[in-house]
């Protein structure tokens, strides 16, 4: 290799090069050494300069974006890339390849256990945060494990994140199970509805739209869009401009985040309206959940009542049921057909209820869980409070049944027999309970 020389001087064929003897040369080559020194060593301050002042360690924000890419390589390496592949993996003729967020929540883990079960690729991402016991989400990660669903532990707002993640998977979906849910909770936390239901949407569907290929996505809308509504049963095409609690806004408005992105982008989007779901490996923070471990621990359960003690209801779905129609929709959504940010033709958009079309009263969930506890209650009527809740919920599902096959098949008593019989296991007969 020849030696490091001044710009000028570098032959063409390294290793010709001759430097020649006579006096004028010998000065001339002194005074030129002489100059490199002193360019090199300005040069070198420069370097100095420029990284030490550089921006990364002065304003905040582009430090944030240092730590962030930090963290972001925190991500990375060969051993977690080959984690990542072998979970997406499409292991079935005409499989799919799936990214679910929210993966170790309710629904996402038992979406995503059916979708690797039938030989499609599945990656999970979650924040694993502590809205309800983080330990529940981390036995869900462990179950999800054992099927071979590798769950990436983060959060839906980190662009960096996700972009490495379809640097590395070609995801042919999206399932965006990822949210703030619950009614009630909002009036305590409003800032976590906006950070997860539309920021972390947004963000979301701004990956999609800019990678190539664009996924097509299925995601969580919710039966409290319907807010308001005394209309029943719900259909699709029923006024939602009556929300009732900031967490059905969140809802409601992604719905319309979402009509924007298929309209500009076209990205192919199908919002799912979930109607009460319940089951094993179920929320804590839902009635039928803390209903059951407050029977078992004595504790008085709150029913709350309609004016005039009108009864509140609501189209419990169980799980299973709702799984079907997750995987439906996934299955018969349209590729998107934007490419790097445009839009090429028209896309698919479209939402459906899914619910159990046939509503049961909170005292009657209360009476089968009584039951199946064989524990009598200490019932707690109280007037529905001013806390988002609605007095009923009752889903037509017509629409499902058309485009998606969905036909829910299992009652509430059936339904809530296999949560208990979860729920005991789990936590051991009721000996170590729910927190
Ligand atoms: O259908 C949906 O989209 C929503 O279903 C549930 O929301 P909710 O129906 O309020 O479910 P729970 O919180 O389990 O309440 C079930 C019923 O019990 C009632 N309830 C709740 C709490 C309580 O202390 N007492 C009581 O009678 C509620 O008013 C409601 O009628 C989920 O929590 C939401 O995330 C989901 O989006």
């Amino acid at each position: 290799m020849s030696q490091m020389m001044h710009i000028d001087n570098i032959p063409s064929t390294p290793g010709k090069f001759k430097m020649e003897k006579s006096p004028y040369n010998r000065l001339r080559m002194h005074f030129s050494l002489a100059k490199l020194t002193f360019w090199s060593l300005v040069f070198l301050g420069l370097i100095f300069v420029f990284f030490y002042r550089s921006p990364a360690s002065s304003s905040p924000v582009s430090s944030d974006l240092s730590r962030r890419s930090l963290r972001t390589s925190s991500y990375g390496g060969p051993a977690w890339e080959m984690r990542i592949k072998a979970s997406a993996k499409v292991r079935s003729r005409n499989g799919i390849s799936v990214l679910v967020t929210g993966a170790a929540g309710f629904v996402g883990t038992h979406v995503s256990v059916a979708l690797k079960r039938r030989g499609d690729g599945v990656l999970g991402l979650d924040n694993f945060n502590d809205y309800y016991d983080p330990s529940l989400k981390r036995a869900r990660q462990a179950l999800l494990e054992r099927t071979g669903v590798y769950v990436v532990e983060g959060d839906i707002n980190d662009t960096t994140l996700l972009k490495k993640l379809f640097d590395i998977v070609p995801f042919t979906h999206v399932m965006h199970l990822a949210a703030q849910a619950g009614v009630r909770y909002a009036m305590e936390n409003p800032g976590s509805y906006v950070h997860s239901n539309i920021a972390g949407l947004v963000n979301v569907l701004e990956i999609c739209k800019s990678v190539n290929p664009q996924p097509a996505i299925v995601w969580a809308s919710s039966s409290s869009v319907y807010g308001l509504n005394t209309k029943v049963p719900f259909s699709e095409k029923d006024r939602t401009d009556q929300p009732a609690s900031l967490y059905a806004a969140t809802k409601k408005a992604g719905e319309e985040i979402a009509h924007t992105y298929n309209h500009i982008y076209g990205l192919s989007l199908t919002g799912l309206r979930f109607f009460t779901v319940y089951g094993p490996w179920g929320r804590p923070d839902m009635a039928y959940f803390f209903f059951t471990r407050d029977i078992l621990k004595g504790k008085s359960i709150p029913i709350f009542e309609a004016a005039n003690h009108g009864t509140v209801a609501r189209d419990f779905t169980y799980i299973d049921d709702i799984v079907k129609g997750c995987l439906a929709a996934l299955d018969t959504a349209e590729k998107s057909t934007g490419s790097g940010g445009k839009k090429k033709g028209a896309a698919q958009l479209r939402v459906f209820n899914l619910g159990n079309t046939s509503p049961v009263p909170v005292s009657d969930l209360v009476s089968i869980l009584e039951r199946l506890l064989k524990v009598k209650a200490k019932r707690l009527v109280m007037k529905l409070p001013r806390n988002g809740d609605v007095p009923f919920t009752h889903a037509n599902i017509s629409s499902a049944h058309k485009e998606l096959g969905y036909k829910p098949t299992t009652d509430l008593q059936t339904g809530l027999k296999k949560f208990v019989r979860w729920y005991l296991n789990y936590y051991g007969n009721g000996k170590k309970s729910a927190q």
